[in-house]
């Protein structure tokens, strides 16, 4: 399916041009083309196993990590196809960060949580790098509980604060795209209902891709959505017109929960 009609009045950030991708001999993406629109929330729906994370570990070559993984076709970001591309990928990752499904912050301190990757990247001051782990952990509204305890363990936050300072950490690299993979599936509703919050305030600035298994979390802050089955691209639309009115029966089916 085509995705620019319904995208006629955005700017695409990221362009997937019929893209396949493989396990060893087994097909999980079958020749998607998906437009992501900048500045807006992007949700991947489906059910278990339809290739959601799949496709998002595509779009920073996140799959490169592990052999035997192999993308076909074209992902163009910035003018060029990021799977033949010779730039660095460290460099792209920076460009389209990722938050996993589980908070993961590195054994270290909080503020070192954030300076780590920003010193990877930039060459900052001490006053200035001051102030970039502390505009990015206000940028994921966390600054109020840790502003005292800055150089203390990431791993003494609750989950929730685990995960948005993952969140930070992703910005402070100040990234174009960011990609969450179920990034609230380990939270409880509070945590959940903040990083939900924070993903609606974060599309001001960055282009927001979320997978997710929560149908009210899709239609709560996606812009739009994208429905998969067994490593198709079923359906892309409007958020809002997509769970009023979904074009296809078997979307409606997995929306409305007759599907599984
Ligand atoms: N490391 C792997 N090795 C082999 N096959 C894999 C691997 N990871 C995923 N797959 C297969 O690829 C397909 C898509 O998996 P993927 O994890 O992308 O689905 P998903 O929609 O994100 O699922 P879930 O909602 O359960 O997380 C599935 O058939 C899965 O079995």
């Amino acid at each position: 399916m085509v995705t620019e009609n319904i995208l006629a009045n955005e700017t695409a950030k990221i362009e997937v041009k019929n893209l396949s991708f493989f396990y060893g001999q087994n097909k999980a993406l079958k020749d998607i083309n998906l437009i992501i629109p900048e500045k807006k929330v992007t949700a991947f729906i489906g059910p278990s196993g339809c290739g959601k994370s799949t496709l998002l570990r595509t779009l920073n070559r996140m799959f490169e990590l592990y052999p035997g993984q192999t993308a076909e076709g074209e992902i163009i970001f910035e003018g060029e196809n990021i799977l033949t591309s010779k730039q660095d990928v460290s460099l792209m990752r920076a460009k389209v960060g990722m938050v996993f499904q589980k908070p993961t912050p590195f054994p270290m301190s909080i503020y070192e949580n954030i300076a780590f990757g920003v010193r990877l990247f930039e060459k900052l001051s001490k006053g200035e790098m001051n102030e970039r782990v502390e505009w990015a952990i206000k940028k994921a509204a966390l600054w109020d509980q840790v502003k005292d305890k800055l150089h203390e363990s990431g791993n003494s936050l609750s989950g929730g604060q685990q995960q948005r300072l993952c969140i930070a950490r992703a910005i402070a690299v100040k990234p174009q795209v960011l990609l969450m993979d179920e990034p609230c599936s380990a939270l409880d509703p509070i945590s959940t209902t903040k990083i939900e919050e924070l993903i609606t305030e974060l599309k001001e600035d960055y282009t927001v891709v979320i997978v997710t298994h929560n149908m009210q979390q899709a239609a709560r802050c996606s812009d739009y959505t994208a429905y998969m089955y067994l490593g198709e691209l079923i359906e892309f639309g409007e958020t809002r017109q997509m769970f009023l009115k979904p074009s296809r029966q078997e979307t409606e089916d997995y929306i409305t929960g007759r599907f599984g």
